[in-house]
């Protein structure tokens, strides 16, 4: 962020100086100044001697953005002041992570009113019955009984319950009053005292050993209990029955149950979320009166993402007399509850006070192209706020758009970076951001890729300039001069803020923005349709087909008829008659359609208003009898799980198989996505990121090795997946046990049946002749692998490579072996391991792509396939990334001979060493 001194304007003037008696609430779009905003208010706050640095709090949503406030404030000359990041606000550490229905309940302001009802339960007079004792006469009352040295005193139970309602009533937090109750009680029993035994001992002795007496204290702890706020809210969330008195009229039942979750051994051990803290520090406020430090002034940044229990908690953290700087844009809300309007924060964070609203509309980050791109999007999440002016234009190249192949996303991200990089002037550093989606792995591969282009220092002197790579969840407050946003489709398609999260990442730019995308962008992006409603976005049919949506898969015949916007075409249905709008999308780079051309096509995806049909085969393979043993392991695996409690070999890597079934259909890139969209029962694509969240939390409690099987069982049956994962072992069986019957091809059914014995079939295959693999049924292929081989053969460098190759086995005391089709296999202590070499001059990307095709399609043609591939070059490869490349997009590794020996990444993993 600049120093904005020079050139800040009226507007912004007036928010800086403005008073600061009450809550002002700053509403903004993207790039307005808010933050700029909050941190020269600070500034002057101190300047002015209004507050001192210390006295303000500044919260913000992320270390990126602390990090951001810590290099700006000082150069303002502003130091000394506490800043934070909202999550950590709260005591203790945030262990678990609530499904989105339980966290909507968690933090919304009828929670409060279920606590207080929750501390208020643990007051019971009724249990005084039990402690009476039966009048001594007749006329007398029942009465509690306390014996003080050799003398009995009796209080009557009216009395009693006289003081506890006294006490009840009173001011002050839960504990203050029940002591206030104890001394009450010790009050009228010193008066029963001195009424029977007027010259019993001194006041003062006898008080303290009434108050210690055994009975008084049964009597206040059966009457009076007093749980800290972690028992009363473990207590809330295990007992169904204290949930429904607490919340009866509060909460519906749904709502309840979401909140039901069984105790673990500990509270230590029990997942507490950070809605869970914010829930505690209400319940000490309750219970004991403590309140968190207070500051006079407090400066909350994206404060759109608060939800209602941390505004209360906010509010409390404000002195007597402070005030608040409050900044965000409603339309950049992507928290658990999305407000439409400041009216529930700012009368929540003024504790129903005094609040005000300022608005900004010039926006000096996001330059008008990009501003006119993100527009249509803006309007379906904020159709009623103003979209804020530009206030420079960059130039026509300021957006692109450019579509690409799922295979080709790693390296045309890592162009793309290399030439915003190149933008630089080489004196002035560029910044340079890409966006994924969030939860994807593209996260670590492409920041690999990046970091090790900056390690061959290929931009020389611009090494220095920074690449982030950020989650589009990161995002939020950011800015940098050039963008690169990655498959928008997926970010938008995140959740029910997904939309919102779109807009944040497409506007953080300055300079240019950059679109990479292998699916359709988003319609609400491209301006087509109406506004969609951000739930209903890419809706599915459930159930495969029901209603007017057709199944995704389904062919259909079209004719096209026109042009339609972001690159695809309207179309109409010839057969079978579908009566919704339709386009086509047409892949980049492939002929585009004419109109009144008739193509033949298939459904691709549900959108709001439009059904998207796509002529490219891509995604409609049916899943390989390879995949479905993999398939198959991930379908099994809760199963076994919960079985075994937790005991269940590679539980990890099939946990990360079934969240990837899950994402394959969610971003629909794989080859046979549709396929196993069918296996699944074509769930939503809500319904896939329930199952994703579970595979995912499930991984993530095994590596930390706080896995609870009781947990796991319960959380599988809420979301539905049992019976549905079920379904799909069987159909995947059936498919199977079908094509392994001896007429079909011949595949070793136990490779699909029993993946776990794996090794053991290959490891019992160690001589020389069970390594090469047997032919199979799938003759054409066979043929041509077996010609192809041949050709190869005929070249001598291909040839030296290969005999090089095995003596290098030969020499690590393996056996390698070979066929007409496999260069070489070869048996190794870590399985079956399968090598492909290349001939002279075939070290260019192109080459090692057609390679790894051509390994891949033979392992296919093996009964079971093998653990480890290798393209094994006579030279370096050409391009420095393309190893890595082929490893990231095929799971097949490069080596290559060279004068001092084997080259190519941990290239002794090749030979049999373990890689340890
Ligand atoms: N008056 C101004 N003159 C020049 N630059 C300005 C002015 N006001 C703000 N800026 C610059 O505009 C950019 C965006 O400001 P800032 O980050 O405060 O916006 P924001 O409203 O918080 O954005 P977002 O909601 O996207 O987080 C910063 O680089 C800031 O320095």
């Amino acid at each position: 962020m600049r120093d904005i001194v020079e050139t800040i304007r009226r507007d912004q003037m007036e928010l800086v100086t403005g008073s600061p008696a009450d809550i002002l609430v700053v509403q903004g779009g993207p790039g307005t100044g808010k933050s700029a905003v909050g941190l020269h208010r600070v500034t002057w706050l101190v300047n002015n001697e209004h507050f001192r640095a210390q006295d303000i709090l500044v919260i913000g949503p992320h270390q990126r953005f602390l990090d951001y406030v810590g290099q700006v404030l000082p150069t303002l000359g502003t130091r000394d002041v506490n800043a934070v990041q909202l999550d950590r606000l709260w005591e203790g550490r945030i262990l678990g992570t609530d499904s989105p229905k339980a966290r909507l309940v968690k933090s919304d302001e009828r929670m409060a009113a279920v606590l207080r009802r929750r501390v208020e339960s643990d007051f019971r007079p009724e249990a005084l019955d039990a402690l009476t004792v039966a009048p001594s006469f007749e006329g007398d009352e029942p009465a509690i009984v306390v014996t003080a040295g050799s003398t009995t005193l009796r209080v009557p139970k009216s009395e009693v319950l006289a003081l506890l309602d006294q006490a009840h009533a009173g001011e002050g937090p839960f504990r203050e009053r029940r002591d206030r109750f104890r001394g009450l009680f010790v009050d009228r029993l010193l008066q029963e005292l001195a009424d029977i035994a007027p010259r019993r001992g001194q006041a003062g002795t006898i008080r303290r050993d009434l108050e210690r007496n055994r009975r008084v204290e049964r009597l206040v702890e059966r009457v009076w209990l007093s749980p800290g706020p972690r028992e009363a809210l473990r207590s809330l969330y295990d007992s169904p029955d204290l949930l429904r008195d607490c919340a009866d009229g509060i909460l519906d039942e749904d709502e309840q149950a979401a909140l039901l979750r069984p105790r673990a051994a500990s509270a230590d051990a029990d997942p507490w979320t950070l809605d869970d803290q914010v829930c505690l520090e209400e319940l000490g406020v309750l219970i004991s009166g403590d309140t968190p430090p207070r500051y006079g002034h407090i400066v909350i940044d994206e404060a759109q993402d608060l939800t209602p229990m941390q505004a209360r908690s906010l509010q409390r953290r404000c002195a007597v007399g402070g005030s608040m700087t409050v900044l965000g844009d409603l339309a950049q809300a992507t928290g658990a509850h999305i407000p439409t309007d400041w009216d529930q924060l700012g009368a929540l964070l003024s504790d129903h006070g005094d609040w005000s609203v300022a608005q900004l509309t010039t926006s000096y980050r996001v330059p008008a192209e990009i501003m006119e791109f993100v527009a249509p999007l803006a309007r379906a999440v904020a159709p009623t706020l103003p979209y804020p002016q530009a206030i420079r234009e960059v130039g026509a190249d300021a957006v692109r758009t450019v579509a690409t192949e799922p295979w080709k996303l790693l390296d045309d991200t890592v162009a793309h970076v290399a030439r915003l990089r190149e933008t630089s002037d080489g004196s002035t550093p560029r910044s340079v951001a890409v966006i994924v989606p969030d939860d994807s792995d593209w996260l670590d591969a492409i920041s690999r890729r990046i970091g090790e282009l900056g390690e061959l220092g290929d931009t020389g002197e611009r090494n220095h300039e920074a690449v982030s790579v950020l989650a589009a969840a990161q995002a939020k407050g950011m800015e940098y001069d050039h963008v690169l946003v990655l498959e928008p489709a997926t970010i938008a398609d995140r959740g029910p803020a997904g939309l919102r999260q779109l807009y944040v990442a497409l506007t953080r730019s300055t300079q240019s923005l950059t679109v990479l995308h292998t699916a359709p962008l988003p319609e609400a992006l491209t301006g087509s349709g109406d506004a969609p409603s951000p739930t209903a976005h890419d809706a599915q049919p459930e159930g495969g087909g029901v209603g007017s949506l057709p199944r995704i898969g389904t062919d259909v015949r079209v004719e096209v008829v026109a042009r339609a916007p972001g690159g695809r075409y309207k179309v109409k249905p010839l057969s079978p008659v579908i009566d919704r709008p339709l386009v086509l999308t047409v892949r980049h780079g492939s002929v585009p359609p004419l109109r009144g051309e008739k193509l033949d096509c298939w459904v691709f995806a549900n959108e709001t208003t439009q059904t998207v049909l796509t002529a490219s085969q891509r995604g409609r393979s049916p899943i390989s009898e390879r995949m479905a043993g993999r398939y198959l392991s991930a379908l099994e695996v809760l199963g076994e799980l919960i079985e075994a409690d937790g005991d269940v070999p590679d539980a990890r890597s099939r946990l990360s198989e079934l969240q990837g079934m899950a994402n394959r259909i969610l971003r629909r890139d794989q080859a046979d996505w549709v396929d196993v969209l069918h296996l699944f029962g074509d769930p939503d694509r809500e319904r896939l990121g329930v199952l994703r969240g579970l595979a995912a939390t499930t991984n993530r409690a095994l590596k930390e090795g706080a896995f609870d099987a009781g947990r796991l069982a319960e959380g599988l049956a809420a979301s539905g997946w049992a019976e549905p994962l079920a379904e799909a072992r069987r159909d995947l069986r059936e498919r199977f046990d079908a094509a392994a019957k001896p007429d079909s091809d011949g595949a070793d059914p136990t490779a699909l049946t029993q993946p776990d014995d794996k090794e053991e079939v290959q490891m019992t295959t160690a001589d020389t002749t069970a390594a090469i693999p047997v032919g199979t049924t799938k003759d054409g292929l066979l043929r041509a692998l077996e010609t192809a081989a041949g050709t190869d053969r005929a070249c001598k460098k291909h040839e030296a490579v290969r005999h090089a190759l095995k003596a290098s086995l030969l020499w690590a005391d393996l056996q390698p072996a070979d066929s007409p089709v496999v260069d070489v296999s070869c048996a190794t202590p870590h399985g079956l391991f399968l090598y492909e070499a290349l001939g002279a001059g075939c070290s260019t990307y192109a080459d090692l792509r057609s390679g790894a095709t051509r390994l891949l399609e033979i392992n296919h043609t093996l009964p079971a396939p093998a653990d480890r591939l290798y393209l094994v070059l006579p030279e370096p490869p050409a391009e420095d990334w393309s190893a890595d490349t082929i490893r990231d997009v095929f799971r097949v590794d490069v080596i290559w001979r060279g004068p001092a020996g084997w080259g190519g990444e941990k290239a002794e993993i090749a030979f049999g060493a373990s890689g340890e």
